[in-house]
Order: C-alpha cells, then structure tokens, then sequence
C-alpha cells in the first residue's frame, strides 16, 4: 500500500520554457523547482552552447539572459538528447536567430516527425534543411527575416504553437496562429509574463513581435504527468491513501482528474492556489475499490496526451469496457504509445484492442506478471510499473534508466510512501 504526503517535482514542459525564455530575455532570472530531468537538462546545455551563462543549484536554476537577439551561433551540433519539447521549442527561437545551427538527438528523436515545425517556418520564410523534406534529424537551420504569419495548425500539438509563437517574436508583423483543438497553454503564460505581446481569444493566438523580453523569476509548480502514476498506483493499491503537494493545475493539464472522476476515482482537490500565473493545488487520493470504465475522445485528448498509458493500466482494473480514441499523436511520442501499451498489456493478459487511434480495454482484469519493453519510454515504464503494488506478480521492466528523462527519483519516492 502507499501512504504519505509529498512535494512533487517540477514540471516538465514549465522547466523547458523557463529556461528558453529566460535565455532570451534582458536580465538575471531565477528559476525555482526546476525539474532536474535528462530532458530538461538537455535544454540547459543546448543554450549554454550558444552562449547563455546558465548555473545550477540544488533545485534552483539561475540564468543570465542574453537578450531576444543575443544567443551566439553554437560552434558545436545542438544535441537535444530525447526531447521532442527541445527541439520544437528551439527551431522556433533559432528561426528568428542571424546565424545557422543544426540539431540531432537520440535514435527516438530521429524517428519523430518535424515537418509540423519546418513546414510553418519555411512559409515564415526560414531556409531549413533536413532529413525527407526537413521532417526528420539532423536539421540545419538558417535563421533571421522572418515574415509574420497566419497559421492554421493541422495537428492539435503545444509544441508547435510554442515554436511558431516564438518564432513569431522575431517577425516583421503581427502573426495569427489558429489552433484546431486548445492544446497547454504554458507558453502564453509564461512569454506574457516576460513582456511579450500575445493576445488570445478563443482558439486563435495573436503575436507582436518585441524588442526585447525583460527577465523574471519563476516558481515552477509540480507535474502533474508525473503525479499521474502515483494517482494511479494509489487508486489501485488496497488501502492506499496520499496526498501530493504542489500539482500545477492549469486547465490545459487536468484532463487525468477529470478521467479518474468519470472512473468513479477517490481523488480530491484541496489548497488551489495561483503561483506565477498558473494555478497550483494539493491532491488528495484513496485507493477506489470500484472503479467504472469511460471513453476518452476529441477535445480532452491534449488535456492528457502523455497520461495516457497509465490512464490505459488504470482502466484494466475499471469494470467495464474503456474506450480511447483520437489519440493517433501517441504514435509519434517517445515509442509508438499505442503498440507499446497494448502488446505489453496482453503480454500481462488483460483484455485489450489496438485501434488506429487508440485501444479498446476490457476490466477488470486480474493481470499476471511479465517483462515489459519499455522502448526506452519513460511514460511506458512507469505505467506499467504501478502494477507492482497491487499485484503479487512482479512486473519486470526491460529499462528503468528512461525514467530519469521525466523523474528522477521515481522510485526512491515509491519506497518512502511504501515504507
Ligand atoms: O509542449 C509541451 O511541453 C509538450 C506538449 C505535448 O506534445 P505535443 O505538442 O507534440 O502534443 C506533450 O506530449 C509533451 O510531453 C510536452
Ligand atoms: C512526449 C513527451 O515529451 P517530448 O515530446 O518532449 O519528448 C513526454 O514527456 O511524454
């Protein structure tokens, strides 16, 4: 069983985004409870490459920012290691940038799609190489004269907002970014906060370009894609009770809370707070001994985009049959996130169907225990790793290191609220 109370860690999309903005804003900026994950250490030394002084203390990040125009062409290969946020993010900011870089990552990152980037940047007027027409590493990109833009996204995706916001900082006019389904909102969140001109009405996101952005000092609230496995673990786990402090709250992330409600889920917020513009609260969990089945589809999709593999265990363990649909963008994650959760999950004997754009789960299912292949995917990994408290079967998991990309410390934590 879990029991305890605990401060969770940083968030993983707020801590890339702070230390990008903060790199190009004017000025000293404090980051506070940054997410010391692989991936996000990736970002940290992408920017030190080109020039920003970026220091490291504990769980503090202090960056002096180099100004909106200030990064220094990277003499060396920018390497973004596992992380989709990185690269995207970045190609936004190199666009708008006088000098070329090329950037690489993992054998993961080689296989995901960029064109959904490149594409809207070339029309910006940004000269991209790279590999099948720019979709895939190593990507050369020759930035500066960027012209304005009006872009109607066709895949509901933050990264790509985020990129072609930032992009749109650096160009001649006013651009106009529609979005198909709202997908986080951090970005607009945070590049306010620094000064930019971003207004928002509904799906459609206007940008000015700026000057130059003034620096800021930011808190970053916990992860509540990491608080998701704990959720779960607790929700399944006989007599389990935890409560998870500091879970960032914003809207365009909660879509697991409201999922465990629909599942009938004992889960409760308390002590909602705003922090630096983002909303922040504590979770209260129980283990729920009768969970129901849902069906997960359209709008909510982004709200919950990387809980879905835990979301997937957890409905093994729901009476009734779960539907997940729309989700064909957990095919070009880390892993292939559909194939992964639904041949392990059979591999552990649960009553599951592959779908183009999701699975089919059928609960409550008494699993057995097995070897899972991970696929190097952190999100993987962990989601089949709640399985093991509440089963006597022991779930043996192929890789355990990708869980340093998203959470260090996952199962340090584990064994503290399992003491
Ligand atoms: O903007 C972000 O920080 C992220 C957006 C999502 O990706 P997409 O934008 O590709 O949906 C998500 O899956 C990823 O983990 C982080
Ligand atoms: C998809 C993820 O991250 P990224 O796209 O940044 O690699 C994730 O963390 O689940």
């Amino acid at each position: 069983m879990l029991r305890g109370c605990f401060e969770l860690i940083g968030d993983k999309s707020i801590s890339h985004r702070a230390v990008m903005f903060s790199s190009i804003s004017k000025g000293h900026n404090k980051i506070s409870n940054f997410l010391m994950g692989e991936d996000c250490l990736s970002t940290i030394s992408c920017f030190r490459k080109m020039g920003v002084d970026i220091q490291i203390d504990g769980k503090n990040v202090y960056v002096k920012g180099n100004g909106l125009y200030g990064l220094k062409r990277p003499e060396d290969i920018l390497d973004v290691g596992n992380s989709g946020t990185t690269i995207r993010l970045m190609m936004g900011i190199l666009a708008g940038n006088k000098f070329d870089a090329t950037l690489i990552g993992d054998d993961s990152i080689a296989k995901r799609p960029m064109k959904r980037v490149t594409d809207p940047l070339k029309l910006m007027g940004c000269n991209i190489e790279g590999n099948d027409d720019s979709n895939y590493t190593p990507i050369k990109i020759y930035g500066g004269n960027l012209n304005a833009i009006d872009y109607h996204m066709p895949v509901a995706s933050a990264q790509v907002k985020s990129a072609l916001i930032l992009a749109s900082l650096y160009a001649n006019d006013t651009s106009f970014i529609h979005e198909k389904i709202k997908s986080r909102n951090h970005t607009e969140i945070m590049l306010k906060s620094f000064g930019a001109d971003i207004n928002i009405e509904n799906l459609k996101i206007s940008v000015k370009p700026v000057n130059e952005l003034f620096s800021q000092d930011i808190y970053v609230p916990g992860d509540i894609s990491s608080a998701a496995f704990i959720i779960v673990s607790t929700l399944i786990t006989k007599d389990s009770e935890v409560i998870i402090k500091n879970v960032g709250l914003n809207e365009t992330r909660t879509g697991i809370i409201d999922v465990v409600k629909n599942m009938n889920g004992n889960i409760e917020i308390i002590n909602e707070r705003l922090v630096g513009g983002e909303l922040v609260g504590d979770l209260l969990v129980r283990y729920t001994p009768n969970l129901c089945a849902t069906t997960i589809d359209k709008d909510i999709i982004p709200r919950l985009i990387d809980e879905i593999p835990v979301i997937a265990v957890l409905a093994t363990q729901a009476e009734g049959t779960t539907i997940i649909k729309d989700a064909q963008e957990l095919k070009v994650k880390e892993s292939n996130r559909i194939k992964a959760m639904v041949d392990n999950l059979k591999i552990l004997g649960a009553n599951i169907e592959e779908l183009e754009d999701g699975m089919i789960i059928k609960g409550k299912a008494k699993l057995n225990g097995g070897k899972i292949n991970t696929f190097k995917d952190h999100r993987i990994a962990m989601a089949f790793s709640t399985l093991n408290l509440m089963s006597d079967e022991k779930i043996k998991l192929d890789n355990e290191d990708c869980i340093n990309v998203s959470f260090p410390g996952y199962f340090d934590l584990i064994k503290s609220l399992t003491k």
